[in-house]
């Protein structure tokens, strides 16, 4: 089991050289704020399911990661892993843990650039332990589940970068660890090979009861993925089934409703509605209380919209309804 108990992490603040205004006031005795990543995070991840942690940029999934595999000590508070402490006791728990970090690209220096794909997943096998006659067997699973079959003889360095990323989700199958942390693991992919990848996580779970930590801002992949789901930012928000997060945050409206009109309209009347202007159309999107959803697509329709949408609300909709500004987009 893994468990955080009131997690913390300050980073301190960068250091710009003494003759910046914030070193004179270390100097001085009066240090500057620190950078606050995570604070008073607490969850429990259950056996043989994947727990989403979901989070917007800067929420401090990585920095939980790195905490989780040893990377780095919690200011405040810890993370066990089987009762384990996950930097003190790091020697007791790294056999058990496999971190797939591809959200930063530079952590992909586990792999040897000049050796082929099936000798990188070779030497992750054995440098965790995989029985020697198994090695073969994995690896081919792995490499055919995940579609790189053919490209086991290929340096490592000749791929893709979705392909490398797919070698890295590969060498978990190959270890199937016990527990498996995966930050961000289908950022910036295609979605063929997301759903390649989201297939390998699944099967890693079903076939090998792997319990997964994921880490995302990927609002559709944990719905799909995800048993239950922690949404936080910096400090926890809900924890709760991935279709309840809008029911359990209270989200005032119901539904969501997209269109394109030809011509300029103005959605200024409609509480959260906003119409975006490009070129001779404005595209217009709403969120809706129910009983509201008819009238505005009404409305729409009397302005000539060319195609109206009325879906239910994912979870991207409901952090930016929360967050606002979620990827760039403005709050309502
Ligand atoms: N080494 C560091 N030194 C100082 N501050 C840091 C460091 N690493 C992260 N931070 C800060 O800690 C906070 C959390 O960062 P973290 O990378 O954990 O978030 P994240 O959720 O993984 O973000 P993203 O989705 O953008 O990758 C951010 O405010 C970030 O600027």
């Amino acid at each position: 089991m893994i468990e955080a108990e009131h997690l913390t992490k300050y980073y301190p603040p960068p250091f710009r050289g003494f003759f910046d205004l914030g070193s004179l006031r270390d100097f001085l005795g009066k240090p500057r704020e620190e950078i606050p990543a995570l604070i008073d995070l607490s969850f429990r991840v259950r056996e043989g399911e994947i727990f989403g942690l979901l989070g917007p940029n800067g929420a401090g999934k990585t920095t939980l990661c790195k905490i989780a595999n040893g990377l780095l000590e919690p200011s405040s508070g810890k993370l066990l892993i089987d009762g384990h402490d996950s930097f003190e006791e790091h020697g007791k728990v790294a056999g058990k843990m496999f971190t797939v970090f591809t959200g930063e690209r530079d952590m992909w220096g586990i792999f040897q650039w000049r050796l082929s794909v099936q000798r990188n997943l070779q030497f992750i096998a054995r440098l965790w332990k995989v029985p020697e006659g198994e090695i073969g067997e994995r690896i081919e699973y792995a490499l055919k589940l995940l579609n790189l079959w053919e490209k086991r003889d290929e340096w490592y360095q000749k791929l893709s970068a979705g392909m490398k990323q797919k070698v890295y989700i590969a060498s978990a199958l190959v270890v199937q660890p016990r527990y498996l942390i995966l930050d961000e693991p289908t950022v910036f992919l295609d979605v063929i090979t997301k759903s390649e990848i989201h297939d390998a996580i699944m099967a890693l779970v079903r076939d090998f009861g792997t319990t997964v930590i994921l880490t995302t801002h990927d609002l559709q992949e944990a719905e799909k993925l995800s048993d239950r789901v922690l949404l936080f930012n910096k400090r926890p928000i809900l924890e709760g089934k991935p279709e309840e997060i809008s029911r359990k945050l209270g989200v005032p409206v119901d539904k969501k409703v997209s269109a394109i009109v030809r011509g300029r309209v103005e959605c200024d009347g409609w509480h959260m509605a906003r119409c975006l202007i490009k070129g001779d159309y404005t595209h217009v999107t709403a969120y809706l209380k129910l009983n509201e959803v008819d009238e505005f697509v009404r409305f729409l329709s009397s302005r000539g919209a060319l195609q109206i949408g009325v879906e239910e609300l994912s979870l991207e909709d409901v952090f930016l309804l929360i967050f606002g500004h979620f990827d760039g987009v403005e709050k309502f």
